[in-house]
């Protein structure tokens, strides 16, 4: 009688030569494919008799093109869908799935199985071979409950009983374990995870996801949906895992480029750009706060430095409703070295619609003015003998440049639009800046609205938003990591900008390790506008770190709610806490935690609390191994680290030392509990704080240990 295991065997090893047998057909097929491609292109030239010299010929010549075109994009389209599943099959080639349930859905019927896996896969007959980790049946894993449950496909429930739920740890075609659940806490694929030593990449989460982070990863699509978990509770990896769910629940519809997520600094967005391609997906648009404010070019007026409050901007908006607008605050329209409008015609246009009130409805009106002014000028300019003459003189290069192919007007008509056509292209910066509005002076609107002779950056690009509606309305989903680090200001922006996104924001009030920024009150408050509601989750298990690590930090989380934080992991070692006393050496007493922690595998890191104290240690430690870590770095897979806080931020190592120098580092301020609950939290399963002589009265943890 064969076992369990070697059922499971043979089941994965005909899986296994399935996939790679369609990989073989796929590869055969897109060779195929791809030489008659190349056939149609090379035909392209030899077939086709171009001919652009009257108008009817030009249209058939193009339209012979066109329809070659067509033939050409059907073989790259058959090829893009054949690249896309050859890389589908590469990844369940490494494992071809996790896990898999058995569920009953009637009494008489015999139970089915579901294997389920990174990416789904149909045998040769189109049927499920491996279903998808997103298909609605495979919800039924994620449940964790065995017996009478229940999944959703779109608004429906379906029942059915889950009689077995069962993961596996396979490498390729080798079934290594497998393991029969029933409850979360039993769940040996998460502890298997869990034990494995961290590396300087983010990994995903698929096989081991829990049912808390299952929920807010299968939300349904509401506006927005605030996160709010203690640190390690798998928030990042929850927006991954949803950012994937989306691209496949809604494939029709969404692709990666309407996804933008924000996230802290450089080093983490390559921290976790492998994520989204280990499980077959694309990269969202990926960008820090300060990459997001410079692509979008703001003029590189004086801005002051000074922080813009929440107060600032509405009293902005307040403002504008009320201002008369003059003309100092347009910019004349120049076509051709010669001004089209002046500021004061521009002044005289807006008049015209003051019946509107002073907002986006008011300037896409003088806009539409103003293009029509345009484009009347462009078209006078056409007709002119000096543009018609400079029309004719254009030589063959550039004649390919505005028109693609040689023009010979016959007629003055054909010539005249030959002329507007030239001039529409050779006018394109001036066509694009009337409608990107760079006819209203907004830096001397924004003055006269603050009154103080001063303007911030987010007051100027506010400004911009609500009186030109300018944003971007492609973004379907905003996803902010971290979002405990951005001030009311600029989710303000943020929510402005992407005006029809709806927002996944991540992140942990504890972790707000600057001044000024948002809480999650007011976070709720603020996206709660315009009918919109935010939806909020919390996530109170921590995975990262080891219960007595997790203890450590907790026990400095403050909050309106005291946090009930646990932890997964199994028991590990103590934090140390070694206070050095003044006949002692401290920098050798940081060399030799180093010593201790630094291992084969895994990463320590020494995290110090600001820029300043960062220099001081790189002196201490100058005949110690260790790498400075900046925001163009990248993560070494082990070894010793320094690096600041702020950049430590979302990420994690085995081991952290957090070295409390001279104890001022860390006072007794709401501030700095932040800062050590962040420092502390990124420990996976060693801690050692260091004080000079004085350990921060925030560690004055009596009775803790
Ligand atoms: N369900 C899970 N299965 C396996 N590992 C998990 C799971 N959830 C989280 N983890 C692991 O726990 C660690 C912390 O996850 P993550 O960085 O996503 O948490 P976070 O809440 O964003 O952390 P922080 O806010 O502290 O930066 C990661 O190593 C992640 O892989």
């Amino acid at each position: 009688m064969t076992t369990v295991f070697e059922h499971e065997q043979a089941y994965l090893k005909q899986t296994y030569q399935q996939l790679l047998h369609k990989q073989t057909q796929l590869q055969a097929q897109q060779t195929a494919t791809q030489t008659k491609a190349l056939a149609a292109k090379s035909n392209l030239g030899s077939d086709i008799t171009l001919n652009f010299d009257t108008d009817i010929k030009t249209m058939e010549t193009l339209a012979d093109i066109e329809s070659r075109n067509r033939e050409i994009d059907t073989y790259n389209f058959d090829r893009d869908i054949a690249a896309t599943t050859l890389a589908q099959l590469k990844l369940l080639l490494e494992q071809p799935y996790f896990a898999k349930v058995q569920l009953q859905f009637a009494p008489t019927e015999a139970p089915e199985n579901f294997y389920i896996g990174t990416v789904g896969m149909t045998d040769e007959n189109k049927a499920q071979m491996i279903i998808d980790w997103r298909s609605p049946i495979a919800e039924t894993y994620y449940n964790q409950a065995n017996g009478p449950t229940t999944y959703h496909v779109g608004q429906r429930v379906v029942a059915t009983d889950l009689k077995l739920r069962r993961q596996f740890e396979i490498h390729g075609d080798h079934l290594l374990a497998y393991f029969d659940t029933t409850i979360a806490l039993e769940d040996p694929l998460l502890q298997a995870s869990l034990s494995k030593h961290q590396t300087d990449q983010m990994q995903s989460i698929t096989a081991t996801i829990q049912k808390e982070q299952n929920t807010i990863i299968r939300y349904p699509d509401v506006p927005v949906l605030l996160v709010n978990g203690i640190a390690g509770s798998g928030k990042t990896s929850v927006m991954m895992q949803r950012i994937a769910y989306l691209l496949y629940q809604k494939r029709t519809e969404l692709t990666p480029d309407a996804i933008y997520l924000l996230t802290p600094n450089p080093l983490f967005q390559h921290y976790i750009s492998t994520v989204l391609p280990d499980l077959g997906e694309s990269n969202p648009i990926n960008l820090t706060w300060v990459q997001f404010v410079d692509q979008l070019a703001l003029p590189t007026e004086q801005f002051t430095p000074e922080p813009t409050t929440r107060q600032q901007l509405e009293q902005m908006a307040t403002d504008l409703v009320d201002l008369d607008l003059q003309a100092a605050d347009f910019q004349p329209v120049m076509v051709a070295r010669n001004t089209l409008l002046s500021a004061d015609a521009l002044a005289k246009i807006n008049t015209q619609f003051t019946h509107l009130p002073l907002g986006t409805k008011r300037m896409t009106a003088v806009q539409a003015a103003v293009n029509q002014a345009l484009q009347r000028e462009l078209n006078r300019l056409a007709q002119t003998e000096t543009v018609q003459d400079e029309l004719l003189a254009l030589d063959q290069t550039e004649q390919k440049k505005y028109f693609h192919h040689l023009i010979d007007p016959e007629t003055n008509r054909a010539k005249r639009q030959l002329a507007l056509h030239y001039l529409r292209i050779k006018y394109t910066d001036t066509i694009s800046a009337v409608a990107n509005y760079s006819w209203l002076n907004l830096t001397h609107i924004s003055v006269r609205l603050t009154g103080t002779g001063k303007v911030t950056r987010l007051q100027w690009l506010y400004l911009r938003i609500i009186l030109t509606g300018y944003g971007n309305s492609k973004a379907k989903f905003v996803m902010i990591d971290e979002v405990q680090d951005y001030s009311e200001a600029q989710l303000m922006i943020l929510n402005q900008f992407f005006k029809k996104a709806h927002f996944m924001l991540l992140g942990d009030e504890n972790q707000a390790i600057e001044p000024g920024k948002a809480t999650f009150k007011q976070i709720e408050v603020l996206f709660n506008t315009n009918n919109k509601k935010t939806t909020t989750c919390h996530l109170l298990t921590s995975y990262r770190s080891t219960p007595e690590i997790t203890a450590l930090f907790s026990r400095l989380a403050i909050g309106d709610a005291p946090v009930k934080a646990n932890s997964v992991q199994t028991a590990g070692v103590m934090p140390s806490i070694e206070v050095v006393s003044a006949k002692d050496n401290y920098g050798h007493a940081l060399k030799k935690h180093i010593a201790k922690l630094t291992t084969a595998t895994g990463l320590t890191a020494i995290i110090a609390a600001n820029t300043e104290q960062l220099a001081w240690l790189d002196q201490q430690l100058a005949t110690t191994p260790h790498q400075v870590i900046t925001q163009k770095s990248h993560l070494p897979s082990h070894g010793t680290i320094l690096l600041t806080l702020a950049l430590a931020k979302g990420l994690e190592f085995n081991s952290v030392i957090i070295p409390d120098q001279k104890q001022a580092l860390y006072p007794d301020t709401p501030l700095a509990r932040h800062r050590l609950y962040t420092a502390i939290s990124r420990a996976t399963h060693h801690v050692s704080i260091l004080a000079d002589q004085t350990l921060t009265p925030l560690l004055n943890l009596k009775g803790a240990f």
